[in-house]
């Protein structure tokens, strides 16, 4: 892991507002670039509007423009989840070490009184979900090439977090969203680490995970149960939607058309997976590769995480490296199979209302083949209790 060299900004120890409790809950954090208030906001102008590039479940995104010449993705985080300074400058100091070039580099952050702000490089072209996923707003051409670039990034930076850290990160939000391109349109992971920064009372906020529900591992989404496996899911659902340029869900589809891994799924059994590929690719793709893909996707999203392949197989898989092993390729597991799915009118395709549907999935902890200790979600609606040991 690299340490960042302290070239603008503030070192640490970091001294707010001449504190003594914040100087005493800071002492040992090291490596993380602290920025004031005060000059973020010059660099955004006051927080204009006309700086707000986003608005996320964490709070609102801006662009701004450091005093050495850098340009930011300024992140204020909502009140809400404003995390005591101890625990927020620990979980930090982490995901500032972090440095992959498919993951979205922290530049640093601000935490004065109750604000928690986090500066990270700002990324020229968007998420996934704006350009390729998005209402056409977007100018950009995503060629087969393209696209098979975008997909064997987002798996080497989240094989890195899952295999190359320790700890491992599990992401816990992965989704077109959170996958941004920079001006070569290399992708980014972002939002790795973030999770932890939210305090474990606003885990139980339903909104959130329930916005992401097409994402969702089963066994995440039903009993809460977190482990990397969760990500490898979210991570085979994205995978189909980057090939077939098709979001996970779209209730203006007939019934039956609307879940793209369902459609995935009954096309492979007819041996008919070439349909799924996106039609504005107008026949310029590699049909042998995208199919590929396609059966990566739903190797990812078996039903039995232990069948879902770490990072580093899919990795080799997307590369041609490692043969695609046919034989372990069942039904993906479905949230539609167990949920009692209700969507709801709404921004950005609506979020989603659930309910278990089975009295099977009752509250329960346990363990995985790592020895994980998985945390549990009660039987109705979501409340996913975050395991801050993963
Ligand atoms: N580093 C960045 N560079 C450029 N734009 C960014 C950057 N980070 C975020 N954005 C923009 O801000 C938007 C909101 O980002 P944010 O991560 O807060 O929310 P989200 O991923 O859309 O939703 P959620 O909070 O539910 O994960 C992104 O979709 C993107 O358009």
């Amino acid at each position: 892991m690299t340490c960042f060299p302290f070239s603008f900004g503030k070192k640490v120890p970091f001294v707010a507002k001449h504190d003594p409790d914040i100087d005493e809950e800071l002492q040992g954090i090291q490596n993380v670039r602290i920025y004031t208030y005060k000059e973020l906001k010059v660099a955004t102008n006051n927080f204009s509007p006309a700086n707000k590039i986003g608005q996320g479940g964490f709070g609102s995104v801006y662009k701004g423009l450091l005093k050495d010449g850098k340009v930011a993705a300024i992140k204020v985080l909502s009140a809400e989840s404003s995390q005591g300074v101890k625990e927020f400058m620990t979980e930090i100091n982490v995901i500032s070490e972090i440095e992959h070039e498919n993951l979205v580099k922290l530049y640093g952050c601000c935490v004065e009184g109750s604000q928690r702000i986090l500066v990270y490089n700002y990324l020229e072209n968007n998420s996934l979900s704006q350009t390729l996923l998005g209402s056409g707003h977007s100018n950009i051409v995503f060629d087969w090439k393209t696209r098979s670039k975008i997909c064997i990034g987002v798996a080497r930076g989240l094989a890195y977090l899952h295999e190359e850290i320790r700890p491992h990160i599990v992401h816990r939000d992965i989704k077109a969203s959170n996958i941004l391109l920079d001006k070569n349109l290399s992708p980014k992971i972002s939002d790795f680490g973030l999770a932890k920064l939210i305090p474990s009372y606003m885990t139980h906020v339903s909104t959130r995970v329930a916005g992401t529900i097409g994402y969702l591992a089963p066994e995440y989404a039903i009993r809460g149960q977190l482990t990397r496996k969760a990500d490898i899911y979210s991570f085979g659902v994205l995978l189909v939607e980057i090939v077939s340029g098709r979001c996970h869900t779209n209730t203006r589809l007939p019934i039956g058309e609307q879940f793209l891994l369902e459609t995935t799924w009954e096309l492979y059994q007819q041996r008919e997976l070439v349909g799924l590929v996106d039609v504005s690719l107008n026949g310029h793709f590699d049909a042998e590769e995208a199919c590929k893909f396609l059966k990566i996707g739903l190797l990812c999203t078996q039903d039995t995480s232990k069948l879902r392949p770490p990072m580093s197989s899919v990795v080799k898989m997307l590369t041609g490296e490692m043969d695609v092993d046919e034989s372990k390729i069942t039904k993906p597991g479905m949230i539609s199979d167990f949920m009692d799915l209700k969507i709801r009118e709404g921004k950005g395709g609506g979020d989603i209302d659930s309910k278990a549907s089975s009295s099977s999935y009752n509250a329960s902890s346990a363990s995985d083949s790592q020895g994980n200790t998985m945390s549990y979600a009660a039987n109705t609606t979501f409340s996913v209790k975050y395991d801050q040991s993963l």
